[in-house]
């Protein structure tokens, strides 16, 4: 593009400003849709009455999304949601922006309001999916509407898609998208989802907040341990029953933590980043891994978060024996999740807990597994990434490192590695300990200022899709 074109198009951007009664409707859209208890509670358990109200519910929040001549819209799987938006310029590559409407359950106690009513309390909306994920669905959404509302035309194609099965699978949601998008020939240039955040407050001697944009997502082993033994009469017990064998085997699986990978992956590009910014002598150790690295490994191990950085993580989540009182159990079962660090696999996990258990008796049974996700590209030539960097900056001019990292839990975007390598997950708000804590566990909320933030950074983020030209290349380039 000239010169010319170049200021034209600057001159053509719709500010993100809005007035206070869009402000308002925003924040009451973000209300409503907390309200509607789209809950996965298992593989095949969804709420679908919660899910299909939730497909009425974003018609009539997004009037113009609907009824725009170059959006098509399109079901998927049932419930979720699938947008083409036509841009004016097909020769420019598409890209994807993602979310999910699931949430996961969240019990009643606990909670300082209850977790489906959307209640807005010192300037935070309250609810199980504030954060994950009905926050991106809606931001997206309501971005769009705005833009549209004010007559913008994009010049790039993208699609939106809403998965409506991410805590369990993405198997009949973002999996069918991808596989609909992939039978239409569509490549994308990148893809936008969930997974990381800007970080404050997790570093503690880190005065400034920074903006993590993970180019890998962690592998998953759900592994089932089954005992069984001869069920017997409870007063006369044997040595050992299954319900013993079992727990003693998930204690020492607890017990051997899987060995710390940290090396030359995206946390070690980012903790350089960071190193400037941290006080001595923490700034040495870390412009210095070369040295330090055993040091540094061993410290992020200390804190359960940034373990879960450096480690293949094992998690004990079910655990089921017994029939009765007084008969011995004939059959116990645990179930524990493993996610893979990006430098091992999933039969290297497996080969290692196998030698941990070192018992038999325990037999294991893979019930779901995949390898760590490929990292995606974040050099200066990289659109997407560069792209998210330029938006970032502009909306949150107080954070000044911008660094890759990976996703320790898991997202829809892994359905997606046939349409693009340029698979970026970030959610553009600010996140400290507390508040990831509060992701599937209690009182999760966003301020609604944040939330504001967050809309403003999807408009700016689809105009930028359509100016940004990439980093201004080096003297000798030109
Ligand atoms: C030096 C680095 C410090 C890093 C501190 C990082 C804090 C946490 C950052 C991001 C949180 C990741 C959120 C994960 C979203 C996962 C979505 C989800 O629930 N998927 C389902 C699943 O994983 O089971
Ligand atoms: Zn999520
Ligand atoms: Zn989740």
């Amino acid at each position: 593009m000239n010169l010319q074109g170049k200021e034209s198009q600057e001159a053509s951007r719709i500010p993100s400003q809005f007035s206070s009664q869009e402000r308002v409707a925003m924040k009451e859209a973000l209300k409503d849709a907390i309200k509607i208890p789209t809950v996965s509670f298992g593989p095949e358990e969804f709420n679908t009455t919660a899910l299909a109200e939730f497909g009425e519910f974003i018609q009539k929040a997004f009037p113009t999304v609907f009824k725009t001549s170059f959006i098509q819209h399109e079901a998927v799987g049932s419930y979720s949601h699938l947008f083409t938006v036509r841009g004016s310029d097909p020769s420019l590559q598409p890209y994807l922006l993602m979310a999910h409407i699931d949430v996961v359950p969240a019990p009643q106690e606990g909670w300082e309001v209850p977790p489906f009513s959307g209640l807005e309390r010192d300037g935070f909306i309250y609810g199980r999916g504030t954060l994950d994920n009905k926050n991106s669905v809606m931001a997206i959404l309501q971005a769009l509407e705005l833009l549209l509302v004010r007559n913008y035309v994009p010049r790039r194609s993208f699609y939106i898609a809403l998965g409506h099965d991410e805590e369990v699978s993405g198997k009949y949601g973002a999996q069918k998208i991808s596989a609909l998008l992939q039978s239409r020939g569509v490549q994308l240039a990148f893809l936008v989802d969930e997974g990381s955040f800007i970080l404050d407050g997790f570093i503690p001697s880190l005065k400034n907040p920074f903006a993590i944009i993970a180019v890998s997502e962690k592998g998953s082993i759900n592994l089932n341990l089954q005992v069984n033994m001869a069920p017997g009469h409870s007063s006369a017990p044997p040595e050992e029953t299954s319900i013993g064998i079992l727990a003693a085997a998930v204690s020492r699986l607890e017990q051997s933590p899987l060995p710390n990978m940290f090396g030359d992956g995206p946390l070690k590009t980012t903790l350089q980043l960071l190193a400037n910014e941290l006080p001595f002598p923490t700034n040495i150790v870390l412009n210095n891994l070369w040295l330090f690295r055993p040091l540094v490994s061993r410290l992020l191990e200390r804190n359960y978060i940034t373990n879960a950085f450096v480690r293949t993580t094992t998690a004990a989540t079910m655990f089921n024996a017994g029939i009765k009182a007084n008969v011995i159990p004939p059959m116990a079962q645990a179930t524990i999740n493993f996610r893979i660090h990006p430098a091992q696999t999933v039969q290297e996990v497996l080969e290692l807990v196998k030698k941990i258990l070192a018992d038999d008796r325990v037999q294991m049974h893979v019930t779901g597994a995949f390898d760590p996700l490929p990292i995606s590209p974040s050099d200066e030539q990289a659109f997407g990434y560069q792209l998210l960097r330029h938006t970032i900056q502009s909306i949150f001019p107080e954070v000044n490192i911008v660094g890759p990292g990976i996703c320790i839990g898991n997202t829809d975007s892994r359905h997606y590695t046939n349409l693009t390598s340029n698979i970026y997950r970030f959610n553009p708000v600010y996140l400290n300990p507390q508040d990831f804590s509060s992701i599937h566990g209690l009182n999760e909320k966003i301020s609604v200022q944040a939330y504001h933030t967050q809309v403003k950074f999807m408009f700016e983020l689809i105009q930028d899709a359509d100016t940004y030209q990439g980093p201004v290349p080096h003297l000798h380039e030109l």
